[in-house]
Protein backbone atom coordinates (compact mmCIF):
# COMPACT_ATOMS: atom_id res chain seq x y z
CA UNK A 1 0.00 0.00 0.00
CA UNK A 2 1.26 3.28 -0.51
CA UNK A 3 1.88 5.42 2.29
CA UNK A 4 0.63 9.35 2.33
CA UNK A 5 0.60 11.78 4.99
CA UNK A 6 -2.25 14.82 4.67
CA UNK A 7 -1.37 17.78 5.82
CA UNK A 8 -4.98 19.62 5.86
CA UNK A 9 -5.07 23.40 6.72
CA UNK A 10 -6.36 26.63 5.82
CA UNK A 11 -2.92 27.81 4.41
CA UNK A 12 -4.04 31.56 5.24
CA UNK A 13 -0.83 31.72 4.15
CA UNK A 14 1.62 28.75 4.05
CA UNK A 15 4.30 29.36 5.71
CA UNK A 16 7.55 27.54 6.27
CA UNK A 17 6.56 25.91 9.40
CA UNK A 18 4.02 23.81 7.09
CA UNK A 19 6.59 22.85 4.46
CA UNK A 20 9.23 21.35 7.69
CA UNK A 21 6.60 20.29 9.61
CA UNK A 22 5.85 18.12 5.87
CA UNK A 23 8.89 17.14 4.77
CA UNK A 24 10.22 15.56 8.66
CA UNK A 25 6.99 13.59 8.72
CA UNK A 26 7.72 12.47 5.16
CA UNK A 27 10.78 10.96 6.67
CA UNK A 28 10.85 10.04 10.05
CA UNK A 29 7.32 7.89 9.09
CA UNK A 30 8.64 6.65 5.59
CA UNK A 31 5.55 8.11 3.65
CA UNK A 32 5.46 7.85 -0.27
CA UNK A 33 3.94 11.11 -0.61
CA UNK A 34 2.24 13.71 1.16
CA UNK A 35 -0.91 15.77 0.24
CA UNK A 36 -1.35 19.78 0.98
CA UNK A 37 -5.02 19.97 1.28
CA UNK A 38 -6.71 23.20 1.85
CA UNK A 39 -9.96 23.43 3.65
CA UNK A 40 -13.31 25.45 2.55
CA UNK A 41 -14.28 26.45 5.87
CA UNK A 42 -11.93 25.75 8.70
CA UNK A 43 -14.47 23.97 11.48
CA UNK A 44 -13.09 25.93 14.29
CA UNK A 45 -11.84 29.43 12.64
CA UNK A 46 -12.86 31.93 11.26
CA UNK A 47 -10.62 32.62 7.52
CA UNK A 48 -9.31 35.82 7.20
CA UNK A 49 -11.41 37.40 4.30
CA UNK A 50 -8.55 38.50 3.10
CA UNK A 51 -7.93 35.58 -0.07
CA UNK A 52 -9.91 33.94 -2.29
CA UNK A 53 -9.74 29.89 -2.33
CA UNK A 54 -7.83 30.10 -5.60
CA UNK A 55 -5.17 32.46 -4.43
CA UNK A 56 -5.02 29.91 -1.55
CA UNK A 57 -3.79 27.34 -3.83
CA UNK A 58 -2.04 29.43 -5.79
CA UNK A 59 0.29 30.05 -3.24
CA UNK A 60 0.12 26.56 -2.05
CA UNK A 61 1.18 25.60 -5.56
CA UNK A 62 4.19 28.20 -5.11
CA UNK A 63 5.03 26.82 -2.11
CA UNK A 64 5.16 22.96 -2.55
CA UNK A 65 7.25 23.37 -5.87
CA UNK A 66 10.71 22.80 -3.95
CA UNK A 67 10.06 18.89 -3.39
CA UNK A 68 8.63 16.14 -6.00
CA UNK A 69 6.87 14.21 -3.02
CA UNK A 70 4.27 17.52 -2.46
CA UNK A 71 1.17 17.49 -3.63
CA UNK A 72 -1.85 19.21 -3.65
CA UNK A 73 -5.39 18.20 -2.95
CA UNK A 74 -8.33 20.53 -3.48
CA UNK A 75 -11.41 17.97 -2.78
CA UNK A 76 -12.27 19.87 0.13
CA UNK A 77 -12.74 23.38 -1.79
CA UNK A 78 -15.48 21.45 -3.90
CA UNK A 79 -17.88 21.13 -0.97
CA UNK A 80 -19.23 24.48 0.34
CA UNK A 81 -19.75 24.50 4.47
CA UNK A 82 -17.29 23.50 7.24
CA UNK A 83 -14.79 20.84 5.88
CA UNK A 84 -15.40 18.03 8.69
CA UNK A 85 -12.33 15.98 8.27
CA UNK A 86 -14.37 12.66 8.65
CA UNK A 87 -16.65 13.45 5.79
CA UNK A 88 -13.27 14.08 4.11
CA UNK A 89 -11.46 11.27 4.79
CA UNK A 90 -14.21 8.97 4.00
CA UNK A 91 -14.52 10.23 0.50
CA UNK A 92 -10.77 9.58 0.26
CA UNK A 93 -10.85 6.64 1.49
CA UNK A 94 -13.43 5.52 -0.91
CA UNK A 95 -11.78 6.86 -3.49
CA UNK A 96 -8.15 5.12 -2.92
CA UNK A 97 -8.97 1.89 -1.72
CA UNK A 98 -4.97 1.60 -2.68
CA UNK A 99 -3.78 4.08 -0.27
CA UNK A 100 -2.97 4.23 3.81
CA UNK A 101 -3.55 7.55 5.06
CA UNK A 102 -2.11 10.04 7.81
CA UNK A 103 -3.67 12.85 8.77
CA UNK A 104 -0.96 15.04 10.44
CA UNK A 105 -1.58 17.42 13.05
CA UNK A 106 0.27 19.96 15.26
CA UNK A 107 -0.03 20.62 18.98
CA UNK A 108 -2.91 22.83 18.79
CA UNK A 109 -5.32 20.75 16.72
CA UNK A 110 -4.39 17.90 19.34
CA UNK A 111 -5.48 20.33 22.07
CA UNK A 112 -8.76 20.60 20.35
CA UNK A 113 -9.14 17.00 19.02
CA UNK A 114 -12.11 16.53 21.52
CA UNK A 115 -14.25 18.71 19.82
CA UNK A 116 -13.88 17.16 16.57
CA UNK A 117 -16.90 16.52 14.41
CA UNK A 118 -17.88 12.45 14.91
CA UNK A 119 -14.54 11.84 16.53
CA UNK A 120 -14.11 8.40 17.69
CA UNK A 121 -15.18 7.22 14.14
CA UNK A 122 -12.89 8.94 12.34
CA UNK A 123 -10.01 7.70 14.77
CA UNK A 124 -11.58 4.09 13.02
CA UNK A 125 -10.71 5.38 9.26
CA UNK A 126 -7.44 7.31 9.69
CA UNK A 127 -4.41 7.24 11.57
CA UNK A 128 -3.02 10.45 12.87
CA UNK A 129 0.74 12.05 13.23
CA UNK A 130 0.76 14.68 15.61
CA UNK A 131 3.75 17.21 15.53
CA UNK A 132 5.00 19.45 18.40
CA UNK A 133 3.96 23.31 18.28
CA UNK A 134 5.54 25.82 20.59
CA UNK A 135 3.21 26.85 23.79
CA UNK A 136 0.59 23.96 22.89
CA UNK A 137 0.84 20.27 24.68
CA UNK A 138 0.79 17.02 22.71
CA UNK A 139 -1.17 14.64 25.76
CA UNK A 140 -4.00 13.10 24.66
CA UNK A 141 -6.20 10.11 24.93
CA UNK A 142 -6.48 9.23 21.49
CA UNK A 143 -4.31 7.36 19.72
CA UNK A 144 -1.65 9.53 18.05
CA UNK A 145 1.73 8.99 16.60
CA UNK A 146 3.77 11.48 17.17
CA UNK A 147 6.71 12.68 15.04
CA UNK A 148 9.18 15.38 16.75
CA UNK A 149 9.93 18.36 14.83
CA UNK A 150 12.09 21.72 15.31
CA UNK A 151 9.87 24.01 17.03
CA UNK A 152 8.75 26.29 14.87
CA UNK A 153 7.51 29.46 16.33
CA UNK A 154 5.67 30.75 13.22
CA UNK A 155 2.01 30.81 12.28
CA UNK A 156 -0.51 32.13 9.53
CA UNK A 157 -1.72 34.91 11.72
CA UNK A 158 2.28 36.15 12.54
CA UNK A 159 2.67 36.32 8.45
CA UNK A 160 -0.56 38.43 8.10
CA UNK A 161 -0.03 40.41 11.08
CA UNK A 162 3.59 41.36 9.56
CA UNK A 163 1.95 41.99 6.50
CA UNK A 164 -0.53 44.64 7.89
CA UNK A 165 1.88 46.35 10.04
CA UNK A 166 4.50 46.60 6.94
CA UNK A 167 7.32 44.20 8.50
CA UNK A 168 9.34 41.65 6.80
CA UNK A 169 8.27 38.39 6.22
CA UNK A 170 11.11 36.99 4.11
CA UNK A 171 12.27 33.50 5.37
CA UNK A 172 9.06 32.74 7.29
CA UNK A 173 7.29 32.51 3.93
CA UNK A 174 9.01 31.24 0.74
CA UNK A 175 10.28 33.73 -1.55
CA UNK A 176 7.95 33.13 -4.23
CA UNK A 177 5.21 33.40 -2.13
CA UNK A 178 6.22 36.67 -0.44
CA UNK A 179 6.12 38.20 -3.91
CA UNK A 180 2.67 36.65 -4.51
CA UNK A 181 1.55 38.43 -1.15
CA UNK A 182 3.20 41.92 -2.38
CA UNK A 183 1.79 42.10 -6.13
CA UNK A 184 -2.04 40.48 -4.87
CA UNK A 185 -1.84 43.23 -2.23
CA UNK A 186 -2.84 40.83 -0.10
CA UNK A 187 -3.75 40.74 3.73
CA UNK A 188 -2.55 44.42 4.20
CA UNK A 189 -5.47 45.71 5.59
N1 LIG B 1 4.60 26.22 13.36
C1 LIG B 1 3.91 25.08 13.37
N2 LIG B 1 4.32 24.01 14.11
C2 LIG B 1 3.59 22.86 14.11
N3 LIG B 1 2.45 22.68 13.42
C3 LIG B 1 1.98 23.70 12.68
C4 LIG B 1 2.69 24.94 12.61
N4 LIG B 1 2.01 25.79 11.78
C5 LIG B 1 0.92 25.11 11.37
N5 LIG B 1 0.89 23.86 11.90
C6 LIG B 1 -0.13 22.82 11.68
O1 LIG B 1 -0.42 22.81 10.28
C7 LIG B 1 -1.83 22.57 10.07
C8 LIG B 1 -2.43 23.69 9.22
O2 LIG B 1 -2.26 24.92 9.90
P1 LIG B 1 -2.92 26.28 9.41
O3 LIG B 1 -2.96 26.33 7.93
O4 LIG B 1 -4.19 26.51 10.13
O5 LIG B 1 -1.81 27.34 9.88
P2 LIG B 1 -1.70 28.18 11.25
O6 LIG B 1 -0.34 28.75 11.26
O7 LIG B 1 -2.13 27.34 12.41
O8 LIG B 1 -2.78 29.33 10.97
P3 LIG B 1 -3.42 30.49 11.89
O9 LIG B 1 -2.31 31.23 12.56
O10 LIG B 1 -4.18 31.31 10.90
O11 LIG B 1 -4.33 29.78 12.88
C9 LIG B 1 -2.45 22.45 11.47
O12 LIG B 1 -2.53 21.07 11.82
C10 LIG B 1 -1.45 23.16 12.37
O13 LIG B 1 -1.47 22.65 13.69
O1 LIG C 1 -13.36 17.76 11.38
C1 LIG C 1 -13.24 18.57 12.35
O2 LIG C 1 -14.10 18.69 13.23
C2 LIG C 1 -12.01 19.43 12.38
C3 LIG C 1 -11.80 20.35 13.42
C4 LIG C 1 -10.66 21.15 13.40
C5 LIG C 1 -9.75 21.03 12.36
N1 LIG C 1 -9.98 20.13 11.36
C6 LIG C 1 -9.03 20.02 10.24
O3 LIG C 1 -7.69 20.03 10.72
C7 LIG C 1 -6.85 20.68 9.76
C8 LIG C 1 -6.08 21.83 10.42
O4 LIG C 1 -7.01 22.84 10.75
P1 LIG C 1 -6.70 24.39 10.66
O5 LIG C 1 -8.01 25.04 10.80
O6 LIG C 1 -5.75 24.63 11.78
O7 LIG C 1 -6.11 24.72 9.37
C9 LIG C 1 -7.76 21.14 8.64
O8 LIG C 1 -7.74 20.16 7.61
C10 LIG C 1 -9.11 21.21 9.30
O9 LIG C 1 -10.19 21.06 8.38
C11 LIG C 1 -11.07 19.36 11.36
Amino acid sequence: MKKVGILGGTFDPPHIGHLIIANEVLHAQNLDEIWFMPNQEPPHKIKSGDVTNIQRVEMLQLSIEVHSAFRIETLELDREGKSYTYDTMTLLNEAHPDIDFYFIIGADMVEYLPEWYKIEKLMQIVKFISVNRPKYQLETDYPVQYVKVPDINISSSLIRERVKDGETISFLVRDEVKRYIEENRLYES
